[in-house]
């Protein structure tokens, strides 16, 4: 339930380990203005050896926005707190610049959390802020995003954004601040009628009904999402299997468990994460296909993956189509949304390219039993490998061969924004594919208590 009291009735950071310290996101709005003030209050009480940082974006979208953060720079040295202005810089897309905004913001922030050796990221984003991304998300259809956004999210694998307001009414945030004589900045863009969000806000205006139904819309959907994670993690855990790179093996009772609904949101996680997709396949597209795996020998390509269903097993490989080719052999590199690539001197001069179907077919038999070889060549095939002059030098990371490179699996749908409700979910995907160990978030663990990232 979204909070309507007075503000200092409610505990808003105690449940948060600061012990890795926090980058402040402040635009100078209200609700990030308030966070910041009632984040001070509480680590000047409760955790003064806390560093804090607080980072605005200047987006460089409007005139004025310098002045604005330069605003917030003043505001920050009379409280006492270091404060940095980032600029997002290089050309602006003209369509589509919300999300682009949103992008370049969450990379900056996270990029000065970094920089600071900072742990997490919080924002002061609202029950408002939730509502209306319910809206929004209603209006697409969006079944899995009526969760809204989560209270703790894994940013690029190792920032926790953190959002301590969530439940928290912009009209109280507001009345606080004119309490302790504090004003904020008005961002024209959340009033212009050209963008989703502001025509949202304007069309659910003061409509508390509306509001609290949307909220509860987000808690329930968010409920449900985790606990369907939880299942379909499970039988991933269970039933699902890395025959080599680039394969994932199901057991064939995967397409009849007593769980269905949980068998085909694995299916479509898996898909997305085999075919390096960062969002999952359509639902509907995704049943049909896992009932057709249920009958043998049926092949079919969702999400750039190929699923194939034999006796020993449905078998889902990238398909071989629209794979990079010829990629400059640049460490820390993602490769087709897969692998994350790093390299040493000794790759100079070399590009990452598929391993190709006749350098798969030069590696020893190494199929394990019960899975087809025609099936192990083909995943082999559609791997990075390291290529100079048109020779093949090898599977990137190949165990045994001088390493001149190592290729990290990475888990598309989770590798940008992992929200706390997917938790269970990407760590089980992380295990099966060998991708990096999934971090806890910053929250404390109280005795008898279990720390969630949806708290
Ligand atoms: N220019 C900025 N500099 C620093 N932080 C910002 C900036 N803009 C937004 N934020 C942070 O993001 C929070 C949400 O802001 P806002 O609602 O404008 O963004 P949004 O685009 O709706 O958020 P999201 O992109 O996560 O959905 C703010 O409370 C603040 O913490």
């Amino acid at each position: 339930m979204a909070h309507i009291g007075p503000l200092s009735e409610h505990p808003l950071f105690s449940h948060i380990d600061f012990g890795q310290g926090a980058v402040a996101a402040v635009s100078g709005g209200s609700d990030s203005t308030a966070l910041l003030v009632l984040l001070k209050d509480h680590l000047d009480r409760s955790v003064p050896s806390a560093r804090l940082l607080a980072v605005t974006v200047d987006h460089g979208l409007r005139p004025d926005s310098i002045a604005e953060a330069q605003e917030v720079a003043r505001l920050c040295a009379r409280l006492g707190i270091a404060h940095r202005i980032v600029v997002w810089e290089g050309a602006k897309p003209s369509t589509g610049l919300p999300a682009a905004a949103r992008e370049a913001r969450y990379r900056l922030l996270a990029d000065a959390a970094r920089h600071a050796g900072l742990g997490m990221v919080l924002t002061g984003h609202t029950a408002d802020d939730q509502a209306e991304t319910v809206l929004m998300r209603q209006a697409r259809d969006q079944g899995r995003g009526l969760a809204g956004m989560a209270p703790a999210t894994l940013f690029d694998g190792d920032i926790w954004i953190l959002r301590p307001l969530l439940a928290e009414r912009r009209d109280a945030l507001r009345t606080l601040l004119r309490a302790r004589g504090l004003g904020w900045i008005d961002d024209p863009t959340n009033v212009d009628g050209r963008f989703e969000r502001p025509r949202l806000r304007t069309a659910l205006g003061s409509d508390g009904r509306r509001f609290d139904e949307l909220f509860a819309i987000a808690g329930k959907a968010a409920a449900e999402r985790e606990y369907l994670g939880r299942r379909a993690a499970r039988l991933i855990d269970v039933h699902a299997s890395r025959p080599t790179r680039g394969l994932i093996r199901l057991d064939p009772v995967f397409a009849n468990t007593d769980d269905p609904a949980a068998s085909i949101y694995a299916l479509r996680v898996l898909l997305a994460v085999v075919g390096g997709i960062s969002f999952l396949p359509d639902e509907e597209r995704a049943t049909v296909l896992f009932h057709r795996l249920k009958g043998l020998g049926h092949r079919a390509t969702l999400s750039r993956t190929v699923a194939d269903s034999r006796r020993s097993g449905i078998f889902l490989r990238r398909e071989t189509r629209g794979l990079p080719t010829d990629m400059p052999a640049v460490s820390d590199t993602v490769w087709d949304g897969r692998y994350r690539i790093t390299f040493n001197d000794a790759a100079r001069d070399c590009v990452i390219a598929p391993f190709g179907q006749m350098a798969a077919k030069t590696f020893a038999d190494e199929t394990v039993s019960g899975t087809p070889s025609s099936l192990f060549y083909a995943a082999l095939a559609t791997e990075p490998a390291l290529w100079r002059d048109g020779t093949c030098l090898g599977l990137v990371g190949e165990a045994g061969k001088p390493t001149v490179g190592a290729a990290l699996p990475i888990a598309s749908p989770f590798a940008r924004f992992l929200p706390g409700f997917d938790l269970g979910l990407a760590r089980a995907v992380a295990k099966l594919i060998g991708g990096a160990v999934v971090g806890e978030p910053p929250l404390v663990v109280r005795r008898g208590a279990k720390a969630t990232a949806n708290a």
